[in-house]
């Protein structure tokens, strides 16, 4: 039985990481969990899953729940996701929170001696090295729940990380695959919520189509496999049936294939290295599929993409700043406050603004995140 707390529990991750704790309601418990402002589910998963531990967002809605719930423990806002991530029942933190908020309850986790299933990429963008670092010195597993950076994983089952020649991580083109730059300029949140081939959060669909999400996987799989930038590559690939590759010294190339579902990576990285049935899943007929397609990666079309090779590159505090730019920029033009194309604008802007500190402490990637956020919102 594996007690698990769950950042992030009304999600797109959460609530699939819940469907798969009641699919194997012998292997996984739910043992506490966060929330954010969805109160309406909260109570839901509250009443069905009942969790020891549960955090919301604000007192308010603790103070009410505790009544409704006179049995659980309930908790709130930043430190209250801390207090989920290191709960003493859990032996595994799944971190599907959006944001960088979710760099300080994965650190707690890991110093706490607990299993991380990261889905939340952000964290190791603003904070790579610290994180990593934390993982080496601790010695907890870090298991990827982004389905690119668990093909890695599973396809490095078995083989040693010094034999890798580099890694091809596969990219949709999200809801403007198909569209050239020039008509971006007038399209709406609800177009570019639109992804053609998975059902995720907000942030990471738009993120998806300004390919941002992939420069944010570059980095993540950057600090996980410890590769240099220079040997991970992005390749156009529509499907999104190929979740992503590794090319072996000897030019061996090994792929992790399989229907659109982040349910698979997420009991991957809940089973590891055993794995379960997934009865819901859908299996691959390629036969049905017919055919898969690839291209080259356009820069010029796709900025973002660009912009984080470079911060990652750069390192110190340039990916944080790409992140902190990013998460504010994507923000805004969810509310309608500025265009598509201007969330890539800003995000240049707050780079080209930015002094970089090398190697720099939890403390300096605090203020520099917040720093960010304040100059961005100042351009708004
Ligand atoms: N969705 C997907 O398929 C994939 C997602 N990821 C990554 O996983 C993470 C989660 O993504 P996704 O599930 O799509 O996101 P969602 O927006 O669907 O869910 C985010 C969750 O975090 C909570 N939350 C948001 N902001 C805060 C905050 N400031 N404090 C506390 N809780 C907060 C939300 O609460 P509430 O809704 O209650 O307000 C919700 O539970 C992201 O980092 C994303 O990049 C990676 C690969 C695939
Ligand atoms: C499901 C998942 O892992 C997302 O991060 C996905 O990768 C988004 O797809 P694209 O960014 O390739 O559009
Ligand atoms: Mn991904």
């Amino acid at each position: 039985m594996k007690y698990i707390s769950l950042l992030g529990a009304t999600g797109s991750i959460g609530t699939q990481t819940l469907d798969i704790i009641k699919e194997h309601p012998t292997e996984f418990v739910l043992a506490a969990m966060s929330v954010g402002r969805n109160i309406d589910l909260a109570r839901k998963l509250i009443a069905e899953f009942h969790p020891e531990l549960v955090c919301v967002l604000n007192k308010e809605d603790a103070d009410s729940l505790r009544l409704e719930f006179p049995e659980i423990k309930f908790t709130y806002g930043f430190e209250g996701l801390s207090e989920v991530a290191v709960y003493k029942k859990s032996t595994i933190l799944v971190n599907a929170v959006m944001g960088s908020v979710g760099l300080e309850p994965t650190l707690h986790a890991i110093e706490a001696g607990k299993a991380i299933a990261l889905a939340n990429k952000e964290t190791l963008v603003t904070a790579g090295h610290i994180v990593m670092n934390a993982v080496r010195r601790n010695q907890v597993p870090l298991l990827p729940v982004d389905s690119e950076h668990s093909a890695i994983f599973q396809a490095l089952q078995g083989e040693f990380e010094k034999n890798i020649g580099k890694l091809i991580l596969t990219a949709s083109g999200g809801s403007f695959r198909d569209r050239k730059r020039r008509e971006l300029e007038n399209v709406t949140v609800q177009d570019a919520l639109n992804h053609p081939n998975w059902s995720m959060g907000a942030k990471i669909t738009i993120d998806s189509a300004t390919m941002m999400n992939k420069g944010l996987e570059v980095i993540e799989a950057h600090w996980l496999f410890d590769i240099p930038y220079e040997k991970i590559d992005v390749v156009l690939h529509k499907e999104s049936i190929i979740h992503s590759m590794i090319e072996f010294h000897d030019s061996s190339v090994m792929a992790q294939l399989g229907t659109p579902d982040m349910r698979v990576p997420i009991q991957y990285a809940l089973t590891y290295p055993d794995r379960l049935p997934l009865k819901t899943a859908q299996t691959l007929n390629l036969a049905k599929v017919g055919q898969l397609h690839f291209a080259e990666m356009d820069f010029e079309r796709f900025r973002c993409l660009k912009f984080a090779y470079d911060a990652g590159i750069a390192g110190g505090t340039f990916p944080t700043v790409l992140n902190a730019a990013n998460e504010i920029a994507v923000e805004a033009f969810l509310k309608g406050k500025i265009t598509f194309l201007q969330i890539e604008d800003l995000i240049e802007n707050a780079l080209t603004y930015h002094q970089s500190i090398m190697e720099p402490s939890l403390a300096e990637i605090k203020a520099v995140d917040d720093e960010t956020r304040k100059y961005v919102n100042s351009l708004l």
